[in-house]
């Protein structure tokens, strides 16, 4: 344990999208509280998590004297952040062993961790630490959006309804993996469902997109508390730097942008596609639709269409979803006076500067397993304008 930790409460972040095993294992905790004296925060969205109230009954009716704190109808990442930090705060100053937080499906964690960190940061002798971020994954879940043979996987009707009105917001994929980039500690949930060789390659997927995480594998996630907390602050920039798209992105970034070299780790392999030409959306978009290659796990980055110069496009898929979304301008279509001040406050903008295009390119890590970076190439380049080839 790190000395600045010592006597210090740890605080665990559990995030996990809606029906990964999140209420189950807060569940579990509970039952450890004969032994640990846990506070729980849970993050109620109203509408959306109504676990957070039968928590509360089942804690308060076995343990009286639990700390158990619902923040609601909002969310801690971002409207409730400072009630949440409050909380935190508070809840430091009693006489307990850990502090554990559930966050609602939709938490961004990153925004959590960075509430935290601030607040870590700007306080004298803070009586807590950020420990771990735990994210409960459905293995079953991330084995039918990611690999085949979906078929054999035994589902529960509530999930296969929740699937299914689901299926089409391409956000929760990107959350999903969101919640895996950046979190410390996976637990590696419903892995009764899945045979060992499925388990296996669904734990590969995880490792690659962050080898940092200890993966914990659970049954009705069923944990020791010991295992669930790690005795040493999370490291925000550590994990931010481990995740596979960043590691990607770093790369690309620190051999300038002629460098297209394929970055492998446990059989899943990125690579960065740059391009100075706009893409034709239409094209972009059928590419998508009809075209896209199954073997491709996750891409992300940044889009410049031919019939828009001002603004930068994010492109995100995981899994079957995808979704390209209008973000912000680009530093090219600003006004002189403002394209100035981008320059003096983040001078890198000029280290990729064209003359012609300015910022304006084509940029995206793409992840994936088994596919030939020419022919991903090759296929996005059917994409781009005529008038520019
Ligand atoms: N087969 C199987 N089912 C599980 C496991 N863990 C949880 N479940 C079931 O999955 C469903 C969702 O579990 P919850 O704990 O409510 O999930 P949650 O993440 O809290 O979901 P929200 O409250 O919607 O955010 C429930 O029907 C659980 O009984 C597991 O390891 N295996």
């Amino acid at each position: 344990m790190n000395n600045k930790q010592k006597n210090k409460i740890p605080v665990t972040i559990v995030t996990g999208y809606l029906g990964s095993g999140k209420t189950t294992f807060m569940n579990e905790l509970l039952k450890m509280q004969s032994e640990k004296k846990v506070a729980i925060v849970v993050n109620d969205m109203g509408t959306i998590n109504i676990d957070a109230g039968l928590l509360q009954n089942q804690s308060l009716s076995r343990y009286p004297d639990m700390e158990l704190i619902s923040l609601e109808n909002g969310c801690i990442c971002c409207t409730l952040r400072e009630q949440f930090m409050d909380q935190i705060v508070e809840l430091s100053m009693k006489n307990i062993d850990a502090i554990l937080v559930e966050a609602s499906g939709i938490s961004d964690p990153v925004s959590i961790a960075d509430a935290f960190l601030a607040y870590e940061e700007t306080s004298e002798n803070p009586n807590v630490y950020l420990d771990t971020v735990i994210t409960v994954v459905d293995a079953d879940r991330i084995y039918s959006e990611f690999l085949e043979e979906l078929s054999e996987c035994v589902e529960s009707e509530t999930d296969k309804q929740a699937l299914e009105e689901e299926e089409n917001d391409p956000d929760i994929i990107n959350l999903i993996i969101d919640q895996i980039e950046f979190c410390s500690m996976i637990l590696l949930n419903k892995c009764d469902l899945l045979s060992k060789e499925q388990l296996a390659k669904v734990k590969e997927i995880i490792q690659s997109l962050q080898p940092e995480a200890k993966i914990l594998e659970t049954e009705y996630a069923k944990v020791e508390f010991e295992e669930i907390i790690s005795h040493n602050p999370y490291d925000y920039n550590k994990i931010r730097d481990s995740s596979l798209i960043n590691k990607t992105l770093f790369e690309k970034n620190h051999h300038g942008l002629e460098d297209h070299e394929v970055h492998e780790e446990y059989g899943i392999s990125s690579f960065v596609y740059t391009e100075r030409r706009p893409f034709v959306y239409d094209k972009f978009m059928k590419l998508l639709e009809e075209n896209y290659p199954e073997t491709l796990i996750r891409a992300k980055g940044y889009i410049w269409f031919e019939d828009d110069d001002i603004h930068t496009h994010l492109f995100e898929q995981a899994g079957r979803n995808a979704s390209v979304t209008e973000i912000s301008n680009w530093v090219a279509a600003l006004p002189e006076e403002e394209k100035e001040e981008v320059f003096a406050n983040y001078p890198d903008v000029l280290e990729d500067w064209d003359e012609l295009y300015g910022d304006r390119m084509n940029q995206i890590v793409f992840i994936g397993k088994g596919y030939s970076k020419d022919e991903i190439t090759e296929l996005v380049n059917q994409c781009l304008g005529s008038f520019f080839s």
